[in-house]
């Protein structure tokens, strides 16, 4: 059944052009994520969900959509998705990181303008017949400071064309490097620094714990009287009713506001407040930017349901269309070592150590490392994938490392997983051959060459002979055809391990029967998820 994706924001037609062209049913429905409960009521139905800024992602949400397997956010912010809830359900949050990053400076650059000669109310009062040449007096921007707060992409292109409009630019971005500091022509200061120097300033930062509030009412007073600020990142990063104070006491000479605390905000106590220039959130709203991330978006979205590959996600490593089908086997291979430990392992894990052998160390070894995570826990937690495993690893205090080192042996690349409880240490090792089906190559040190099949049977027993018979003899009295049977040892008369790839389920009771004979040490049922 093709994939079934629903546009719940205003995109660009372009979106539903590309997925149907995917093969991807769209339902293009630009106003439902203003409609909370009506959108809840049909989430279920669909794989992948398209938005931009309207739609809220909740937790209820995320919660009500049993089938979705991708949130695609047409443009940047993702703080309407609750990314943690996403996580926990397997859901992917991707976004275009760049697609609308010049719009957006441009509309900043606009703000820095408007608020500088006041277009906005001088165009009011124009066309009011007024002709109010003297109430309008504006202020250069030559030569003046402008102090960005956050220097990333949007940040990054607001800098350079203030450098081109001749003025002096100082930046506050813990990330930002010297070089690239150097690279844009901007003077990289602290924020109180930048507070006290800056004629304007502009934030560019997205929203989070360190950001919400960095304009507020002390941050205001260490800036220069009658400085004017621009936000075109997120409504929360300023406490607006600081700014309004700043404004009213005339400390703020002027405001560029395209964004609220509330959206949409049809009622704030920054509306008409004189040099306060409002945006309803319209930074990204070109022709051009649309276009590109509705593109973006769709072919995104597109390429996951139907390929596997992974483009700008938040909460999962990327996977390229190109990469995703050689890289599949070696997940599944990694999903089965995994899982193997886990459905070996009884008590709680403490660490992780996965090593990445030859060619194996030369891929994409995140997105393996979820893969093999995701099949550790998934006999505790059934409802986990490469998405939701390294969070609920983490959540649940498990130490994962990650070693890779060339080719050290006969394979060209293989896995081995090591993994630490408080009582004892289990490793294994796969690989995959060229029909991409995985192999078990070592168990607990010892060697063998065993094909994983959906049912498996794993014994320990001291290296004695009759045991492929006692193994055999319980497998035929309980009608149960064996596959294939691999045997290894640590040496001669040491321990030794079976595996058993077997046509059905053992009982129990086949368990029980095997125990009593005293010959084996361990029977431990298995079974792997060996589909696509
Ligand atoms: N108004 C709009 O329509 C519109 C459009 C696009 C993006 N946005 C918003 O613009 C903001 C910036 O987007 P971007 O694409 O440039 O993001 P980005 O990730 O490329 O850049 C953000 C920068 O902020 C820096 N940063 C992070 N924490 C910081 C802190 N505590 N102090 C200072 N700097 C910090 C980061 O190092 C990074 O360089 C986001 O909030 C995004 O949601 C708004
Ligand atoms: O983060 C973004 O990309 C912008 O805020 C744009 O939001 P919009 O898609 O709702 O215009």
């Amino acid at each position: 059944m093709a994939p079934r994706v629903l546009v719940s924001d205003a995109l660009s037609p372009t979106a539903v052009e590309i997925f149907r062209k995917n093969g991807i049913e769209v339902d293009y429905e630009p106003n439902l994520g203003k409609d909370k409960e009506k959108l809840l009521s049909v989430i279920d139905k669909y794989d992948g969900l398209a938005i931009r800024s309207a739609t809220k992602a909740t937790e209820k949400l995320i919660e009500a959509a049993t089938n979705l397997k991708v949130i695609g956010r047409a443009g940047i912010g993702v703080d309407n998705v609750d990314i943690p809830a996403a996580s926990r359900r397997g859901i992917i949050v991707m976004n275009t990181p760049f697609g609308n990053s010049i719009t957006t400076a441009e509309h900043a650059i606009a703000m820095l303008f408007a608020v500088a000669r006041q277009i906005p109310e001088a165009n009011a009062s124009t066309h009011a017949g007024k002709w109010e040449k003297n109430r309008f007096m504006g202020v250069e921007i030559t030569g003046k400071t402008l102090g960005i707060i956050g220097c990333g992409n949007i940040g990054s292109v607001v800098a350079m064309r203030a450098v081109g409009l001749k003025m002096h630019v100082v930046a506050f971005d813990p990330f930002l490097s010297a070089d690239r500091a150097e690279e844009l022509g901007v003077e990289k200061v602290e924020l109180d620094d930048l507070f006290a120097r800056a004629d304007f300033i502009t934030l560019h930062t997205p929203l989070n714990d360190k950001t919400r509030g960095i304009i507020n009412a002390a941050s205001i007073a260490k800036m220069k009287d009658g400085v004017r600020i621009i936000n075109c990142a997120r409504g929360e990063l300023v406490v607006e009713a600081d700014l309004v104070e700043g404004l009213k006491s005339g400390k703020v000479a002027g405001a560029g506001i395209d964004v609220f605390a509330e959206e949409p905000a049809t009622n704030s106590a920054l509306f008409n407040l004189p040099n306060v220039v409002c945006t309803p959130h319209l930074g990204a709203s070109t022709t051009e930017a649309q276009e590109n991330v509705a593109l973006q978006v769709a072919e995104q979205m597109s390429d996951y349901l139907t390929k596997g590959a992974v483009t700008n996600a938040i909460n999962m490593p990327s996977i390229t269309a190109e990469e995703a089908p050689r890289l599949k086997p070696f997940v599944k291979l990694a999903e089965v070592l995994g899982s193997f430990v886990g459905q070996m392992t009884d008590e709680p894990i403490d660490e992780i150590e996965i090593l990445f052998d030859g060619s194996t160390a030369t891929m994409n070894t995140r997105a393996l490392i979820s893969a093999a995570l995701a099949g550790l826990i998934r006999p505790q937690v059934s409802d986990v994938n490469m998405v939701s495993a390294p969070i609920m690893v983490k959540e649940r205090g498990i130490i994962v490392s990650e070693i890779k080192r060339d080719k050290s042996g006969v394979f060209d690349g293989y896995i081995k997983l090591t993994v630490k409880s408080k009582t004892r240490t289990r490793s294994i090792a796969g690989t995959c051959f060229s029909d991409g089906k995985p192999r078990f190559i070592q168990i607990k040190g010892i060697n063998l060459d065993a094909e994983v099949g959906e049912h498996m049977l794993y014994t320990t027993n001291p290296d004695t002979p009759g045991i492929i018979g006692l193994l055999g003899t319980i497998c035929a009295k309980h009608n149960i055809n064996i596959a294939n049977f691999q045997l290894g040892r640590d040496h001669p008369g040491g321990d030794a391990i079976a595996l058993l790839y077997l046509d059905e389920a053992v009982p129990q009771a086949f368990i029980d029967e095997v125990l009593a004979t005293g010959k084996i040490n361990a029977a431990r049922p298995l079974r792997f998820n060996i589909g696509a």
